[in-house]
């Protein structure tokens, strides 16, 4: 069989005006008949196990018939063997029933997971900056899960209890009309209490209900987040106000709900379904005396008043699907959130880099929802085989203006250009291809040191992978662990401090051997020792194997290394202040000479008090 493409695109494109169901049934592909026949059957198999009852209600009428001379109900034996027949038809098909099923939804969890995680592929870098991926793999793994219940279970289930339903009202009238039409009276009171405790303010509780819930789980979220933080101030839940009003709205809420609204009309709706007897009983007491066949007459009522008790237990399975329609409705609308994620688009007819410049023409950006740019008009060059430092104070676009490099998002107006193409016209694999990135939120994998680095080129050799570790810096940190390069980062207690993993990062940079590296210097969690090794794996990445300059953007956090930079570029609220090499700025005396003069201040206090003077 010829393999489906997922089609979870398909089925988020569309959310709106969709059910649940449709959705769910659209990541399922063709598969998706196996769920109309897992249904279809479902129904089939509950149809079939009424034969049984059939067979009882004729036993009891033969032996009605023929008391006190029980011997001459012959055919009771055959009845027996056509009901066990059936019971046992009736369990094969739903069998095959719930195999359709799960095979269809399977194939929709699958779907869903493959749709979104290959969206996530191509959604922009930037996403993941304000999409935690702890959530965003709950999205992805827990929402799939969520739905198999729904699409394996509950729906067969629900159209073997809807035929369940309408085959048992069809008995009623096949019987005895009369007494059939009592039965369906207990069923429309109860149908009636239940319309009113789901409709007009009914449903109007129950959504608020479901918003109570769900600020409760966000708030408590947050809460559980912010743990640290109680504990270190030594606080209670109350200081978490949102979710104590959140906790006391929801409790307040559903005792209302549950006191107020339900209570009357819940029981009234249970009471009359499961006391369906009770309606039958005037019914007869009118008909008994016409009746010519009372013998038949009395079967009858023993029919009723022992089957139609199935009926409540049929509608209360329909009902509660809702539930389930709820959860899915929920997985559906979470996971089209993540399908409509923006992405990277891709040129149709990709351009080449000329060299390895970077330029940046009066660039101006946005953060979405951001009331003022991040950057404005920002102009400035890294030449080919060039260091170029951004400094500036916090907040004033030095991290943006690195991450427009790779595209974590694209800018409103203006171009970043690499190698003299757009980056907005490139090829995004080749993009990755020719820049390396050191970004300060260092993630590493649950796997070997040598794994980790060797995740920035696969093909490369343990030598290989050893040499850049050498480059940059990391034998002290191979040589401790336990299994060397072999040991598992995050098992048996091995973990490394931040300095150590921004050097094991600069070590990817190296063995990926890219001409153009964009790094974010950051020694602020580096002690001492740490700082003065990565400042030497920064100027070996600054290096290509060949000895050949590699062009740098690097956003500097202290002054102390771009002394030597070519340029450096000054960015204040999101505008280039001044650039220029770093006597060219001192010279000027501009920003740059000032946040220089307190660099030197700040150093000179921290020489004095270390050796012991009062500066
Ligand atoms: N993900 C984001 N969403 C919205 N606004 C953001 C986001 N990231 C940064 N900003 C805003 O953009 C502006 C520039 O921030 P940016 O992080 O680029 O500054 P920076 O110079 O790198 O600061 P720092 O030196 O403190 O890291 C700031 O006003 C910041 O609040």
């Amino acid at each position: 069989m010829a393999k489906e493409p997922p089609e979870g695109r398909g089925a988020s494109s569309s959310p709106n005006g969709r059910s649940a169901i449709a959705q769910l049934l659209a990541f399922s592909g063709r598969r998706r008949v196996l769920t109309y026949l897992g249904c279809a059957l479902s129904a089939v198999s509950m149809l079939v196990s009424f034969v049984p009852y059939v067979c009882i209600w004729l036993v009891a009428r033969d032996l009605i018939a023929v008391a006190p001379r029980w011997e001459e109900a012959t055919s009771i034996a055959g009845y027996g063997w056509v009901a066990l027949g059936f019971s046992a038809l009736s369990i094969v098909i739903y069998f095959g029933a719930l195999m359709c099923t799960h095979l269809s939804a399977f194939r929709c969890a699958s779907n869903m997971r493959k749709a979104a995680t290959e969206h996530l592929m191509h959604t922009s870098l930037g996403y993941f900056d304000s999409h935690a991926s702890g959530a965003l793999r709950r999205v992805v793994d827990g929402c799939a899960a969520e739905t198999e219940g729904l699409l394996a279970h509950k729906l067969p289930d629900t159209a073997g209890s809807v035929a369940m339903v309408v085959g048992m009202l069809v008995l009623f009238f096949v019987f005895d009309w009369r007494l059939g039409l009592a039965c369906l009276a207990a069923v429309v009171v109860s149908l009636a209490c239940f319309a009113k405790m789901m409709g007009g303010r009914g449903m109007d509780f129950m959504s608020r209900y479901m918003g109570s819930l769900v600020k409760m789980n966000k708030t408590g979220t947050e809460y559980v987040r912010g743990i640290p933080v109680v504990k270190v101030f030594q606080q209670t839940v109350h200081s978490f106000k949102a979710f104590y009003d959140a906790i006391q709205e929801f409790t307040e809420l559903a005792q209302d709900y549950a006191v107020k609204w339900c209570q009357v009309p819940q029981s009234l709706s249970l009471t009359v379904i499961n006391g369906v007897a009770a309606f039958l009983a005037p019914v007869v007491i009118l008909l008994a005396p016409g009746e010519a066949d009372f013998a038949r007459f009395l079967t009858n009522f023993a029919f009723y008043a022992i089957f139609s008790a199935i009926v409540p237990t049929a509608m209360t399975r329909v009902m509660f699907i809702s539930d389930a329609l709820q959860t899915a409705q929920d997985s559906v609308a979470r996971v089209s959130e993540v399908l409509a994620a923006p992405v990277i688009e891709a040129p149709a007819h990709p351009q080449r880099l000329a060299d390895n410049a970077i330029s940046f023409d009066d660039v101006t950006f946005a953060y979405e929802g951001g009331d003022q740019a991040a950057l404005s008009n920002v102009s400035f060059e890294v030449p080919a085989g060039a260091t170029v430092a951004l400094v500036g104070p916090s907040g004033g676009g030095k991290s943006t203006a690195a991450s427009l490099v790779p595209r974590f998002w694209d800018v409103d107006a203006g171009s970043v250009r690499v190698g003299g193409v757009d980056v907005r016209a490139m090829d995004p694999a080749d993009l990755m291809d020719h820049v390396a990135f050191v970004f300060q939120a260092n993630r590493l994998f649950k796997q070997s040191i040598l794994e980790n680095v060797r995740a920035a080129r696969p093909s490369a050799s343990k030598d290989e992978v050893l040499a850049a570790l050498e480059a940059a810096r990391c034998a002290d940190i191979v040589e401790k662990l336990p299994h060397g390069i072999d040991t598992v980062v995050g098992a048996d207690g091995v973990y490394l401090s931040g300095g150590e993993v921004q050097r094991l990062m600069i070590a990817r940079a190296v063995l990926k051997n890219a001409p153009i590296v964009v790094l974010d210097e950051a020694t602020a969690f580096a002690d001492p020792e740490n700082e003065a090794r990565i400042q030497q794996a920064f100027r070996r990445l600054a290096t290509d194997a060949d000895g050949r300059p590699r062009t740098v953007l690097m956003i500097a956090h202290r002054l102390s290394t771009v002394v030597r930079a070519d340029k450096i570029v000054v960015l204040d609220h999101g505008r280039v202040a001044e650039q220029g090499t770093h006597d060219e700025l001192l010279g000027a005396g501009g920003l740059y000479a000032r946040m220089w003069a307190d660099y030197e201040q700040a150093v000179s206090w921290k020489i004095s008090s270390t050796s012991g003077e009062v500066a």
